[in-house]
């Protein structure tokens, strides 16, 4: 079976934790992603960790924001561990965008982190950015792609909107992602793994919904197998 276009964040603690989920989930889903809290703890090693065996696509979640000349630097310095994708935020501007694709590895893809899916409308007028998420979400969209970006992050709120702005080519990325009756948590615009791909999503970021069940091997099976039961 064909894995669902699920990426797991791998939000652990500790390495083996990491580890024996990405085992756990990778028969399931196309990718596991790695963010700050297990890299700024074991830094590269743990790329190989959570790839395990299976070879499975890994998603480098570093949200890179810096002068372009800082930028480039760190894309070149993570370009040797060779993830599928690599997160540098949209805001950083074009010529920060570019300075990470000119130094990624050739297959690796940048993905453009719009407005966080954690903010609220009320947060965005706080520091400045007034009016609806979408219309920042779009306007940081159209940016990242002129500047090479070959994918993007949003919430599944925008990606309708996000894919009539850039069309087919893009690769829409949406965290922020719960199944029906899921808690929310720390994030602000949500909606369910299967409305999301409705909308036009190419890959879910999913993690405490996963990561924090009993058995977060099953509860990956399920959402794959009612993202399969939608396609069908
Ligand atoms: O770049 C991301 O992956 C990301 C962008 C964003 O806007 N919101 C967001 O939640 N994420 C990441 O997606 C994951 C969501 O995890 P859960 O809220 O546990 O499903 C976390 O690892 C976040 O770091």
């Amino acid at each position: 079976m064909t894995p669902a276009p699920i990426a797991v964040a791998l939000d652990a603690p500790d390495l083996e934790t990491a580890a024996q989920w990405a085992s756990l989930v990778t028969p399931h889903v196309s990718t596991v992603k790695v963010g700050l809290e297990l890299y700024l703890r074991y830094g590269p090693d743990v790329i190989a960790s959570v790839r395990g065996a299976s070879g499975v696509q890994v998603f480098l979640d570093l949200k890179l924001h810096d002068i372009p000349n800082t930028v480039s630097g760190a894309s070149r310095a993570v370009a040797r561990l060779r993830p599928a994708i690599l997160t540098v935020h949209a805001t950083g501007g074009p010529a920060m965008i570019r300075a990470a694709v000119e130094a990624a590895a050739d297959d690796t893809q940048i993905a453009a982190v719009t407005i966080l899916t954690s903010l609220t409308e009320a947060d965005l007028g706080r520091v400045g950015l007034l009016g609806p998420a979408d219309d920042a979400v779009r306007r940081l969209a159209g940016v990242a792609v002129e500047a090479g970006a070959t994918a993007l992050v949003c919430s599944p709120h925008e990606v309708s909107a996000v894919r009539a702005e850039v069309g087919k080519g893009i690769t829409l990325i949406t965290p922020g992602v719960r199944p029906a009756g899921a808690a929310t948590q720390d994030q602000a615009r949500v909606a369910t793994p299967e409305q999301a791909l409705a909308d036009g999503a190419d890959l879910l970021v999913i993690g405490r919904p996963i990561t924090g069940a009993a058995d977060p091997g099953a509860a990956a099976a399920a959402i794959a197998a009612s993202l399969r039961r939608q396609v069908s």
